[in-house]
């Protein structure tokens, strides 16, 4: 029996700034962001949308797009860095949204969760519902991945920002691509990149908040999350290296092959903060499992690094990556950072990529590459099934993308210090945040979404 994605469809933010307006006002070369990361658009929230918004316009499209009889889903799991609460999981507010919106259907008894690993959370609520689909072929499952990666502003993570969710259907006999059984794990306990709690004052945080009401009873001080992260980028990156190597190598242990592994993936998926972060990071595996590009060399050694910058820059290389990795930048490069979701847009440009230009790759194996800061890589397999073309014909990914609004730097800063009142795009069929309550004792903070037609 095989087991695996059935139909995917996702939401993002629709609103954009131009990556060389941020370039300009923050004094970087264009060039640099371009044509060294791969950097095109940047998204963000509007004012009336967050990860639950996200999340449920992604389920809602899925569940209409592919006229999915809630009744049968047993599981919805979710994965996302961006929580909004810190018992009610974002799962819990779908539930009430869809049961809102299709009346007919009940989700009573459908199991919800959140999973939060960093940028890898989505993959473990994906393997986790495999695995459930495995041992109950005949019921169904659904994976939705949310986030807004939000960064300082003026830090290195700024042009690496962006928003929204991919919701996946998952089931036996799946209709886009099946998994192979084996899924490598390296994980190491550290701190790249997090978001801690932090201890603020009475006083520190009225200067804040103007009085909000919500802080009435408030004691001496209290423990506050900020959105963005404390992060080491080029630490970031040694982890994403070190633990996606090694997951690598232990996936070929457990395949039992010796034979040069991502010769046999027909595309490479791996998790992208950034368009181009998969071409940096995986010349490195591309160079250690080839017979005739072994390097002896101590892997901290200065000539090691060295071979592998040369490996990067090589022709050979460069082809590699036209063919294998550059389907999966491509919406990456018009959206930015999805955390949980980047991995799964990734595979979602692939598919819509090879449907828009007309290529036939049923059959194929895709490789897949996870990590999650904190730190864990995932790499496991699938095959694309017969029928991918069907499941895909309702996304309409880059035709989607194209229809984004380009906003102002001013725009952007007032959204992104959450000093923007009113909503640069008006909301046509879709979810939206509707009001924070802050009055009744009892409900304070809670947040109501609204349906908008
Ligand atoms: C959250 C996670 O997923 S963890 C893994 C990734 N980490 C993050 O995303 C954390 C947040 N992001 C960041 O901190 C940063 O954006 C980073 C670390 C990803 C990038 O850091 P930066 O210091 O901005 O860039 P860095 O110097 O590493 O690389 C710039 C690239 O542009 C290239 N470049 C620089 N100037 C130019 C130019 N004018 N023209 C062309 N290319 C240029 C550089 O050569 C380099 O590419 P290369 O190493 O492939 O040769």
């Amino acid at each position: 029996m095989k087991t695996g994605i059935d139909a995917i469809s996702f939401d993002v933010a629709n609103i954009h700034l131009p990556i060389k307006t941020l370039a300009t006002a923050r004094n970087i070369e264009p060039e640099k962001l371009e044509k060294g990361l791969g950097l095109i658009k940047m998204t963000l929230p509007d004012v009336h949308q967050d990860p639950v918004v996200f999340g449920a316009n992604a389920l809602t499209k899925l569940i209409l797009d592919h006229n999915i009889n809630l009744n049968e889903i047993s599981r919805i799991y979710v994965g996302t860095e961006s929580s909004i609460d810190s018992s009610k999981p974002i799962s819990s507010f779908l539930i009430s949204l869809m049961e809102q919106k299709f009346r007919e259907n009940t989700l009573a008894e459908c199991d919800v969760v959140d999973f939060t690993f960093a940028c890898i959370g989505g993959v473990d609520a994906l393997q986790n519902c495999i695995d459930f689909v495995k041992l109950n072929p005949a019921k169904k499952a659904i994976v939705v991945t949310t986030d807004f990666a939000k960064y300082d502003l003026n830090s290195t993570g700024e042009y690496t920002q962006g928003a929204g969710a991919v919701a996946m259907l998952v089931t036996s006999n799946p209709r886009i691509i099946a998994f192979d059984e084996n899924w490598a794990t390296s994980t190491k306990g550290v701190f790249d990149f997090f978001k801690p709690y932090r201890t603020l004052s009475k006083e520190e945080i009225t200067k804040n908040t103007n009085n909000d009401l919500w802080f009435d009873n408030l004691e001496a001080e209290i423990e506050i999350h900020k959105d963005q992260p404390v992060f080491d980028g080029q630490y970031s990156n040694q982890c994403y290296m070190d633990r996606t190597r090694n997951a690598y190598f232990s996936f070929k242990k457990l395949k039992n092959t010796t034979e040069t592994l991502y010769n046999s993936w027909n595309s490479i998926i791996m998790h992208l903060p950034y368009s181009f972060q998969g071409r940096r990071m995986l010349s490195e595996i591309y160079a250690l499992d080839s017979a005739e590009k072994i390097i002896s060399e101590n892997i901290e050694s200065a000539d090691y690094q060295l071979k592998i910058k040369e490996v990067a820059k090589s022709e050979e290389y460069r082809n590699f990556v036209t063919e294998k990795l550059q389907p999966a930048e491509l919406a990456s490069s018009l959206i930015g950072n999805l955390y949980t979701g980047s991995i799964f847009m990734g595979l979602l440009s692939t598919l819509a990529h090879f449907y828009d230009t007309n290529k036939e790759i049923a059959g194929t194996q895709f490789g897949f590459l996870a990590y999650g800061s904190g730190s864990k890589s995932k790499v496991f397999e699938g095959t694309i099934q017969p029928e991918w073309k069907a499941a895909l014909a309702n996304v309409k990914l880059f035709e989607n993308l194209e229809e984004s609004v380009e906003i102002d730097f001013n725009i952007y800063e007032s959204l992104h210090k959450k000093e923007q009142k009113q909503s640069v795009r008006t909301p046509k069929n879709e979810w939206t945040l509707d009001r924070i309550e802050k009055e009744i004792p009892n409900l304070i903070g809670a947040r109501y979404y609204k349906w908008v037609d």
